[in-house]
């Protein structure tokens, strides 16, 4: 080894050289819903779609149905340890919610997977009740943005109320009766005061949003606080090139333009007064001067931190899948 370089003196022992994870192609993937036979109907898939492209049948069956199965194992689990446990200290049957994060770039995709995930894991008689929350209700209302001057940092992990947010996973999986969760409006560009959403008990929650595997921070005097990532069971990280993330991004933007930003009483209603190139250039600065340095800088990184990476391609179809076996 040359002197100018002397940080590795050895080779890494063959252990640590191996991936975390094991990768699947889509039809290795695929094949491992075996047994599993389960269809949405049409109107399901309509409901559960996003704004652009209805979700594939395929997608569901080839994609999700073996990511439900998969949940459903680890759910089954996770309920005979915590039966365990209640039954060492002779307590009641208190229920432990099962918790799922699914992160991932504004845009990827996050929503539309956390809805279809949650309609299939409803299906099985073990956990009928799932319920899903978005965490951007947990961001700053604008106003306290705006007096904290991070307006242009909606999204990043400093816009969120992280307090709140890690409570309210806590009492959730604490087995606390009607949890409340603030809800935000892409409409109104806010959070909409009064607005709630109710989780009582369910045997799982999805939590879906930008930052929810990001880890605790250690702090310079004290103990460290916890993050809502180490309340997770179970975590999906939802990947794909950021040059199509961008133009996802903008297709929604554009139909959002064609759209709701018509209605007087949306925040970006002057958007609608654009020309059609003024409008792809407000949703790619938005895009590249918010949204893809978040990405860079808070969410990519906490991607090998997922249980399970779905990678899509082009046209949201996932084309690899990662499981983590370590
Ligand atoms: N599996 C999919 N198939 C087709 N279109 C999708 C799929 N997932 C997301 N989309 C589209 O991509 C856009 C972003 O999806 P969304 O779920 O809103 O992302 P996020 O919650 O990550 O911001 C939506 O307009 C939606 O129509
Ligand atoms: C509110 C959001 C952070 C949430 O993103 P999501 O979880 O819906 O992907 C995002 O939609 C956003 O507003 N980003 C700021 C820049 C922009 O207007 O796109």
């Amino acid at each position: 080894m040359s002197m100018s370089s002397p940080v590795l003196e050895f080779e890494l022992p063959q252990a640590l050289q191996l991936s975390p994870y094991r990768t699947f192609s889509r039809d290795e993937w695929a094949k491992l819903r075996d047994g599993v036979h389960l269809t949405l109907s049409e109107a399901d898939l309509v409901r559960l779609s996003g704004l652009i492209e209805k979700i594939s049948q395929e997608e569901v069956t080839d994609i999700y149905l073996p990511v439900a199965k998969l949940v459903n194992y680890y759910v089954r689990a996770a309920q005979l340890l915590h039966g365990a446990t209640t039954r060492f200290f002779n307590h009641g049957d208190a229920k432990m919610p099962f918790i799922i994060g699914v992160a991932g770039s504004v845009a990827v995709g996050k929503s539309t997977s956390a809805r279809v995930l949650r309609e299939l894991l409803v299906r099985w008689p073990n956990h009928p009740r799932v319920d899903l929350v978005p965490t951007d209700g947990f961001l700053w209302p604008n106003a306290e943005l705006e007096r904290r001057g991070i307006m242009h940092k909606k999204g990043f992990p400093e816009s969120f109320d992280q307090a709140r947010l890690l409570q309210f996973v806590a009492d959730v999986k604490a087995g606390k009766a009607r949890v409340e969760a603030p809800v935000y409006s892409h409409f109104s560009y806010d959070i909409l005061p009064g607005e709630k959403i109710v989780v009582d008990r369910p045997d799982i929650l999805i939590i879906e949003g930008l930052n929810v595997l990001q880890p605790a921070k250690l702090p310079k005097h004290g103990d460290a606080v916890p993050f809502v990532s180490d309340l997770l069971d179970f975590s999906i990280y939802i990947d794909a090139e950021p040059a199509v993330i961008e133009k996802w991004y903008v297709t929604r933007f554009l139909r959002l333009y064609r759209t709701a930003f018509r209605d007087k009483d949306a925040y970006f209603y002057r958007y609608s007064k654009l020309t059609q190139e003024q409008a792809i250039a407000q949703a790619l600065k938005l895009w590249r001067t918010i949204n893809l340095v978040n990405l860079k800088k808070n969410i990519l990184p906490t991607r090998k931190r997922a249980n399970l990476i779905l990678s899509k391609g082009d046209s949201h179809r996932v084309e690899t899948v990662a499981l983590r076996k370590l």
